[in-house]
């Protein structure tokens, strides 16, 4: 419940339109309830007049009609300000996710799968609409209503205001609670699980080809039907539970009827209350009730929303390893790369490098070889902040990294990574990322830097083709060129290239070492490559072992 309760500020931003709901939804129950109060004085009331006792029809049966017509438009007016105050509640709760998020990011928790992850952002900030919407709303108007007619009933009907107003009460309040209690660690168990299905389905997915090609599509299969069974059966003891709080509420709903029609015909028959008014009260009790049952398929609903809550949390306040400094120091001019007796190492594990020493002059070409595994990369992370160091120091321009804003520091950095993207739009749209204001002319030479114009030019839609989600439409050697581009087109004044022509045969290679030392002059660039590089290329190459460059 605290996590539900860490959304409290982003509910209240809806609070009106919630509000509205929430008279709107009582107006309604109140309405039900009234009309089959109404309906049952009237028709004992005629059926009275026809053996001889005077009644005025008029009265009772404009409020059946005014009754009825005043439950349709509450109804409709409630869920439409409920389902607009939810969407706008929801869209408030992704982008204040993803401004939490963004900070946080990479993040640390390695157990955390991508599937793992967009399950939180989609289906868990979904379940959150329900608070309100099936939980918080009905149990209000609920308790309300109950208030009501308990006052209602003890004014008209004393003794069966205590019996009513028990039985409502524990059916309203005390089942739906025992409900939460008992049936949290099925909610948490559905929510854990279906976002393992979902993971699953994701892995299984994009590991399709090579799962059958090594046969473990069988393994793959069991394994998510184990999952999809434990699902199930979390939603089988959730409904179970469910089932037990629905049956304690219709029993709570008999013991009231009967109570107040044993108590009701008593004070009939001592003439304490006209026979058509305890008719009216004793439907208007059945009807009230009609609010506690949909409590309890709401409050099976919650469990879930709060699992959801606390994995949302969970992922918002996760600690932030890189901190924006208070007050940054402007970007110098001089961007002059040192790094001193630099220390770094994953998780407290054997440090990657070890009294790194390093320095780079404005403009200067450096390329970092050295063997699989050595912290080339680690290195470059290092560089764009977006890993610290243990020890020792990284300076831009002669300062430290961390008193740079993070956004001059990453703008003043191009990175083409072993792992750069291509999103699911056009070759155009993916270069204009580095560069948003590019003319066609950049674009064109940044492709033909890359060695990629040529393939482009042919594309019947050119720079206009769409290159398919994570650049499926394109070869996996064309997709590193399209990276290559975009990152030759950022007028970052630092580039940092990691394995930059891999993809590329020789030939290509060759011409792409050949058009980087002329397209990156008066840029710094810090190539990392296993490739040959053709003498030239670079100012200096350094070889990286043992955690240091020599
Ligand atoms: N996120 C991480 N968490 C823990 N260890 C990591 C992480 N990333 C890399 N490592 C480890 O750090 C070491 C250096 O990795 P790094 O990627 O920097 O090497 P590299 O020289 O760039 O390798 P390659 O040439 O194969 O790309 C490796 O032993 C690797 O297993």
């Amino acid at each position: 419940m605290n996590a539900l309760l860490a959304f409290r500020g982003l509910f209240a931003r809806q609070a009106k339109g919630l509000l509205i709901a929430l008279l709107l939804s009582l107006v309604a129950l109140a309405s039900g309830v009234a009309l089959l109060g109404t309906s049952g004085w009237f028709i004992t009331a005629t059926a009275l007049t026809s053996a001889g006792l005077a009644f005025n029809l008029f009265v009772p049966s404009a409020m059946v009609r005014g009754f009825s017509f005043v439950r349709i438009l509450a109804r409709y007016g409630e869920r439409l300000s409920g389902h607009d105050a939810t969407l706008r509640l929801l869209a408030d709760i992704r982008g204040w996710l993803f401004g939490r998020l963004f900070p946080r990011l990479p993040l640390n928790d390695r157990h955390m799968r991508h599937g793992d992850l967009v399950s939180r952002l989609t289906a868990d900030v979904d379940a959150l609409d329900t608070a309100f919407l099936v939980a918080i709303g009905p149990i209000t108007a609920a308790v309300v209503i109950g208030t009501v007619l308990t006052s209602i009933l003890a004014f008209l009907l004393p003794a069966a205001a205590v019996v009513y107003g028990l039985s409502f009460g524990m059916a309203v309040l005390l089942v739906p609670a025992g409900l939460v209690l008992t049936s949290r660690k099925a909610g948490s168990a559905i929510v854990m699980r279906a976002a393992a299905a979902r993971a699953a389905i994701l892995d299984g997915i994009e590991g399709h080809a090579d799962l059958t090609l090594f046969g473990a599509l069988g393994d793959t299969q069991a394994r998510f039907s184990e999952t999809a069974t434990a699902l199930s059966e979390a939603r089988g003891r959730l409904a179970t539970l469910s089932g037990f709080a629905a049956f304690g509420v219709q029993a709570l709903a008999a013991i009231a009827l009967a109570g107040s029609l044993w108590l009701g015909l008593e004070a009939f028959a001592a003439e304490q209350i006209d026979g058509p008014v305890l008719v009216g009260l004793l439907l208007a009790i059945l009807a009230s009730f009609e609010a506690s049952s949909v409590i309890v398929r709401s409050v099976t609903k919650l469990t879930t929303a709060m699992a959801a809550a606390e994995r949302l949390t969970a992922i918002a306040d996760a600690p932030i390893e890189i901190v924006d400094p208070a007050s940054p120091i402007a970007l110098p001019d001089n961007l002059a790369i040192t790094l001193d007796k630099v220390r770094f190492a994953y998780d407290g594990g054997a440090p990657v490098l070890n009294d790194l020493e390093l320095s780079v002059a404005p403009g200067e070409h450096v390329a970092i070889v050295g063997p699989s595994g050595i912290g080339k990369s680690s290195l470059l992370n290092l560089l764009l902040r977006l890993a610290e160091p243990q020890s020792g120091s990284i300076t831009l321009g002669g300062v430290d990294l961390p008193a740079l804003a993070l956004c001059d520091l990453q703008t003043s950095m191009a990175l083409l990574s072993q792992d750069s993207p291509l999103f699911n739009d056009t070759i155009s749209a993916n270069l204009l990322i580095a560069r948003p204001d590019a003319s066609e002319d950049a674009l064109w030479a940044a492709l033909d830097a890359a060695g990629i114009g040529d393939f482009v030019r042919a594309l019947p839609k050119g720079l206009d083709t769409l290159v398919g989600e994570a650049g499926r439409t394109v070869s996996a050697g064309q997709g590193r060129r399209l990276c290559l581009a975009r990152t030759l087109l950022s007028p970052a004044p630092i580039l940092l290239l990691d394995e930059p022509t891999t993809g590329l045969d020789r030939t290509a290679e060759v011409a792409f070492f050949d058009t980087l030392r002329k397209a990156a002059t008066g840029r710094t660039v810090i190539l990392v490559t296993h490739a040959g590089i053709p003498e030239g290329t670079v100012d200096r190459v350094l070889t990286m072992r043992g955690g240091q460059l020599t």
